[in-house]
């Protein structure tokens, strides 16, 4: 990044730093090599006259966000052709600088469309359909959710019913909460569309099944008869993607279009069943890992924007007459901003582990071993929701942290949550997602009990819970692992334990699960944490840490995990695992952690390594010239371009000058 022009603050926190920026960039993207490639593939996209044009989205109405998220990702699309990219990641970092928060209107394209043919496609439905989604004739998304149903997807109404005399299915929206209802891409953009429908064949209802639906013509786009198609209006953000309603009436479509991979119905009707229903868990593996991954995206975004902005911001005087010193230096600024910093850390390294755990088991899952799949199934939901939670929470602090600026489209903050915080409903409500998490730690706890050895990461469950913690005062990592560990295995338990007296007491199933729900949210949210805190841990044992950026990492993974303890403390001293000296050394520690990270604050966000066009905020640059870029941001204003505004001669002119009343009703009717 250009080191011209940067203000004398980020210029001395910069040289403050007591460990070397590019080690922990390379550390965190993996490797020397993929952070060039990243800088090379975004430094096209910032050199780029097509991008500097582009108007701020901030000043379109929804319509135009959504024609320049269009065109920006037709044009993407084509740079990423030329360039010859096919691999993801580099094809991600392109469009991460290229889109800069612009959700594309074809994103579910790649990223549901796509994959859906891929995983649930046979070999002749991929042949016919791959090349035409890949050359963009075929449109598509993925329609689940509808008007009545998201979460319970046994409860989808569309159905469709196998007609053995014409080998077609019939689709159909029998009700108005049959309608599909927030797909994305849907609206306006998409040709065609994978839903999923209640199949029936043979008079016997199957349960959900995928569908290839066309909805628009491929000639003229005009919509196909039998279908009703639009867009949902207005939401919180998202103004570039038309998520869209789909209703049908009796619409037919060939027997073939059932997507066939895993269950068939046969010409006669004939239903055949997947071999393993949770073949499926691959791709929701993959889908909500990559949510963990935006998740801690967008608060690491959130993070340096306030970060940076903290050093060249300054605000009253430490003593009368005194220098006003940067707002970086109150400590409660830092309380506020370095756990945050040490939880988009974590978070991303979360992210890269399920991830890569995924990649790992992927193979095995094609070949129907899915022995590993629960725990990591269960732990990929949990972490979905564990992270959007902690991300968005975490960036509207951040935002509050930037003071009145902070409220301004100019900081580029309101847009990062406005990405980031769908994400605790779409791909399963996080509620919801803990509590499929729970499950799994009920099983996990009832094998426990029973003397059965658990997999992997799930080991601590059913331990001694009568130990007390190690902790001194120089908080050990092992320490910080050994209370995550207890306070999850505890609270798992707890919940076991009062699911059980539920059930004694007379209680049905489903009644105790839902009387314990919310210990069962405990213990997964627990569990989460633990992850977190025990990946952290490993993380930074890594050998191409440098000893110095190994002691800062240290410093803030400590920070991740007494910050947590702090946060949560009933739950750590309920059964008197912690002493109340035991607190008093975390509460001390976090203050001089504080002090620690406080020279390397800015060094630490600088690390994230992400370019001006990424962040898309005045406040976060990395020059830090905030007041300019915040002056120029309001002089571009439309408001601004002319003098007089229309309205004043529509309202303040007769409320100014009652007399000239006619002329504001002439303009009215202009
Ligand atoms: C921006 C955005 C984009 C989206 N894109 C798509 C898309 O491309 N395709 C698509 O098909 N869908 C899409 N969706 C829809 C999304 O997947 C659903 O909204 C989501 O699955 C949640 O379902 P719901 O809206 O029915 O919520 P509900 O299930 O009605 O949830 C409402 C409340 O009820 C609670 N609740 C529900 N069930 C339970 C339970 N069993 N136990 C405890 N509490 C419960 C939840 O915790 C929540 O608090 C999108 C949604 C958004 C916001």
């Amino acid at each position: 990044m250009s080191q011209e022009n940067v203000t004398p603050d980020l210029a001395r926190e910069r040289s403050k730093a007591t460990f070397d920026v590019e080690n922990l960039a390379e550390f965190m993207i993996g490797g020397r090599d993929r952070l060039k490639r990243k800088r090379f593939l975004q430094n096209i996209a910032i050199q780029d006259p097509f991008f500097k044009k582009q108007k701020s989205w901030a000043f379109c109405s929804v319509e135009e966000q959504y024609d320049m998220g269009l065109s920006k990702s037709i044009y993407i699309q084509k740079k990423l052709q030329e360039m010859g990219i096919t691999d993801m990641q580099e094809a991600f970092y392109y469009r991460e600088c290229a889109a800069a928060h612009e959700n594309s209107p074809l994103g579910l394209h790649y990223a549901m469309f796509l994959p859906t043919i891929n995983k649930q496609a046979t070999p002749e439905q991929k042949k016919k359909w791959l090349p035409l989604a890949e050359s963009y004739k075929m449109i598509g998304t993925y329609a689940q959710t509808e008007l009545g149903h998201g979460t319970f997807i046994r409860g989808l109404e569309t159905r469709a019913t196998y007609d053995p005399k014409t080998k077609e299915f019939i689709l159909d929206s029998p009700t108005l909460t049959s309608m599909k209802y927030w797909p994305g891409c849907l609206g306006k953009t998409s040709n065609h569309c994978v839903v999923m429908a209640q199949l029936y064949t043979q008079g016997k209802s199957h349960g959900p099944h995928m569908f290839m639906v066309q909805i628009r013509s491929m000639e003229d786009h005009s919509v196909l008869p039998g279908i009703e198609v639009g867009v949902i209006g207005n939401k919180f953000g998202y103004g570039t993607n038309d998520n869209g309603f789909l209703r049908f009436d009796k619409l037919r479509i060939p027997r073939e279009n059932m997507l066939m991979r895993y269950s068939q119905v046969h010409e006669d009707g004939t239903y055949v069943k997947p071999q393993n229903a949770k073949l499926a868990y691959g791709s929701m593996v993959l889908i909500r890992s990559s949510i963990v991954s935006d998740a801690a995206r967008g608060l690491a975004q959130a993070c340096v924007i306030s970060i940076r902005y903290s050093a060249v911001r300054r605000q009253t005087e430490a003593y009368p007459g005194g220098e006003e010193p940067q707002i970086l230096e109150y400590q409660t600024q830092q309380y506020r901003l370095f756990p945050l910093l040490a939880s988009a850390y974590s978070l991303q390294l979360a992210g890269k582990y399920v991830f890569n755990t995924y990649l790992e088991v992927n193979d095995q899952i094609e070949k129907g071993n899915l022995e590993s799949m629960p725990e990591l199934h269960a732990l990929s939901a949990g972490l979905k929701a564990f992270s959007t939670y902690e991300a968005s929470a975490g960036i509207e602090v951040c935002r509050i942290c930037c003071g009145g600026h902070g409220y301004s489209q100019a900081s580029g903050l309101p847009k990062i949550y406005v990405d980031v915080v769908p994400g605790c409903t779409y791909e399963g409500e996080n509620t919801v997602m803990m509590l499929q998490t729970a499950r799994y730690l009920m099983k996990c706890y009832s094998r426990a009990k029973q003397g059965q050895k658990l997999p992997g990461f799930v080991q601590y469950i059913g331990q001694n819970l009568n130990k007390k913690s190690c902790m001194s005062e120089e908080i050990a990592l092992g320490c910080l692992v050994m209370a995550y560990e207890h306070r999850a295995a505890r609270l798992v338990e707890a919940a076991a334990m009062r699911m059980q007296s539920l059930i004694q007491g007379g209680k049905k199933q489903h009644e105790a699960w839902n009387g314990s729900s919310v210990q069962l949210l405990w213990a997964a949210k627990a569990h989460c944490h633990l992850f977190c805190v025990k990946n952290f841990v490993d993380a930074i044992q890594a050998k191409s840490l440098s000893s110095k950026t190994a002691t800062v990492m240290k410093s803030v993974c400590q920070l991740y995990g007494v910050h947590g303890i702090l946060e949560n403390l009933g739950e750590f001293m309920q059964d008197g695992f912690f002493s109340g000296e035991q607190v008093g050394y975390l509460q001390r520690k976090m203050l001089a952690l504080f002090e620690d990270i406080r020279p390397n604050a800015v060094a630490l966000v600088d690390a994230f390594d992400y370019p001006d066009m990424v962040l898309s905020s005045c406040l976060g640059r990395y020059d830090g010239q905030v007041y300019q870029a915040l002056y120029d941001y309001a002089k571009s204003a439309p408001m601004n371009q002319t003098e007089i505004h229309s309205t004043y001669y529509k309202h303040l002119r007769p409320l100014i000058n009652p007399e000239t009343t006619s002329d504001a009703m002439q303009f009215a009717k202009l």
